[in-house]
């Protein structure tokens, strides 16, 4: 089966939501962050970015199943509290949606606001299709001024054909160790992936295409190593000690969100590694889509038992601790050395 009229749609729907995103990184204001009941931020970006999403797919493919999983809910919106917010969010959705080529659907109110990020309550599952949307998937990085991904997926009988990662402050060029940012360099990848056709990536502004492959290198010694930014969402000392193991030179390069699958799909580095503190669940919104746009490029993604990951159980992945990326030649050796730490780590404790 091809997607190709729902990977036209994804790619509309999350590059318009990276506009949106854009926006409001660059007029950031104190009043715009709000923290959820279990303390993670969220921004009206990413309320805004959800309700974008879910509008253009549901415009671009009508449809009576029409199902999607997201991050966000419209809970704290609704009370007295969050009108401003509201308000706010129903402005940017708007404004989004008449400078593009909505303008005829630009006249939202505030409760079509709130059904369209509420589209994304499905719970997913083995059956039918779903679509899987982080409308912000790195909210910290976003709020640093440092990296994000609107990261949107499709899921069909449990298994992911579609990915969409849109990268608004990944640079076009490699990101690996030894190359230095330079202020010139252009901002902003959409990279994109349907199931045996390969990942392609392309400035979000569509100017190029490029097909992407994961870098095919065997030695350790000479790759980089992606990690979180935030040391609370991911062991730093344990992929350290991983990486002493394989006989890395290079120190980590830490960036937030799946922009690190984006990377590694374009050969930027040749490991992530992903290790969340204990009782942390992951939702298969923070991989599906860097899932298969890194393994369409040629690359693994496993647990740490060497696992593939399984997104047909709802919204959590049921997995052994522990998410490990990399090419195939290196993923024995990889999860040999993760072995390894982790048993010397229980041992430790
Ligand atoms: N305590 C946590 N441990 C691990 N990941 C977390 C934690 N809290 C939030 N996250 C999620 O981890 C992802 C960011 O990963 P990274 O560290 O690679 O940037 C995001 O999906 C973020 O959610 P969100 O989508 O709300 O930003
Ligand atoms: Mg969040
Ligand atoms: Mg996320
Ligand atoms: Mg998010």
């Amino acid at each position: 089966m091809s997607y190709e009229k729902e990977l036209a749609a994804a790619k509309k729907a999350a590059s318009l939501a990276a506009l949106l995103c854009q926006k409001v990184q660059k007029a950031l204001l104190q009043s715009d962050i709000h923290s959820k009941s279990d303390k993670s931020p969220v921004t009206v970006a990413d309320y805004g970015s959800q309700a974008l999403v879910s509008l253009v797919l549901e415009r671009e493919l009508p449809s009576e199943s029409f199902s999607l999983v997201a991050e966000e809910d419209s809970g704290d919106l609704r009370g007295n509290s969050g009108q401003e917010t509201l308000q706010r969010i129903r402005t940017l959705v708007n404004d989004t949606l008449a400078n593009n080529e909505y303008s005829s659907v630009s006249n939202l109110t505030t409760d079509d606001v709130l059904r369209a990020i509420d589209n994304g309550k499905s719970e997913g599952g083995s059956r039918g299709q779903h679509w899987v949307l982080d409308p912000i998937d790195g909210t910290k990085g976003f709020l640093r001024g440092d990296q994000y991904a609107i990261a949107l997926a499709l899921l069909d009988e449990g298994k992911v054909v579609l990915g969409v990662l849109a990268c608004p402050n990944l640079p076009l060029t490699s990101i690996s160790g030894e190359n230095q940012q330079s202020s010139q360099d252009k901002l902003g990848c959409l990279f994109f992936a349907t199931v045996g056709t390969g990942t392609y990536m392309q400035p979000l502004d569509g100017s190029s295409l490029l097909k992407v492959h994961v870098s095919t290198t065997e030695n350790p010694e000479e790759a980089s190593l992606f990690e979180s930014f935030e040391a609370a969402h991911s062991l730093h000392d344990l992929s350290s000690t991983i990486a002493k193991k394989l006989g890395f030179k290079a120190p980590p390069v830490r960036i937030d969100s799946q922009a690190k699958y984006g990377a590694l799909s374009r050969g930027d580095g040749a490991i992530y590694l992903r290790f969340p503190h204990k009782g942390y669940r992951e939702k298969i919104w923070d991989h599906a889509a860097g899932c298969i746009v890194v393994t369409e490029a040629g690359g693994v993604v496993a647990d740490a038992a060497g696992n593939p990951l399984d997104f047909s159980k709802g919204k959590y992945l049921d997995l052994e601790t522990g998410i490990i990326v990399t090419n195939q030649k290196l993923m024995p050796l990889l999860l040999k050395a993760v072995k390894e730490s982790l048993e010397e780590r229980a041992s430790s404790l």
